[in-house]
């Protein structure tokens, strides 16, 4: 799979484990920096991911920061990401399962590298169930399709 990922300086150590690891499980990784600890500011970096999944450069993407949510933020600004900030596998899969999650966002701050991988081996698994998913996942880049409450 191809796979980009981005963090800023709180996130760039995990994202750099993270992208050894993936290329030696055979995945194609597009590493988007920030690759040292001086201090950059996450909204670029979650805008390069969402940039490289809107123009198909990749398939997945991995941003992390801090806490996971000033990436997050930034990247679902693009309509094309839909990127789930998580933090236990479990949420992992269901962003894969019901939302159609394109990217997930990772807290250095607050999971080890066991955690992450566990995250990332379950979004990268698991399958979007589609049905009443598809419709939901359609109204958030349509959102006059939204049926009246
Ligand atoms: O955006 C964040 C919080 O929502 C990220 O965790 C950042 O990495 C964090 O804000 C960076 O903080 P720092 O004090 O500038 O290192």
């Amino acid at each position: 799979m191809r796979i980009a990922l981005s963090a800023d300086h709180a996130g760039y150590v995990l994202k750099d484990q993270l992208a050894s690891w993936l290329v030696e499980q055979g995945h194609e990784v597009e590493d988007l920096g920030t690759n040292g600890p001086e201090s950059v500011d996450y909204p670029r970096y979650g805008a390069m991911l969402a940039e490289a999944l809107a123009d198909g450069r990749a398939d997945r993407g991995i941003t992390v920061c801090g806490s996971g949510i000033g990436v997050a933020i930034a990247a679902n600004r693009n309509s094309a990401c839909r990127c789930a900030q998580v933090a236990e596998p479990l949420s992992a899969s269901l962003a894969r399962q019901h939302n159609d999650a394109n990217a997930i966002a990772l807290g250095a701050r607050l999971i080890g590298i066991e955690m992450a991988k566990a995250c990332v081996t379950a979004f990268l698994t698991s399958d979007f169930l589609g049905g009443r998913h598809q419709r939901r996942v359609d109204q958030l880049a349509n959102p006059s399709e939204q049926e009246p409450a």
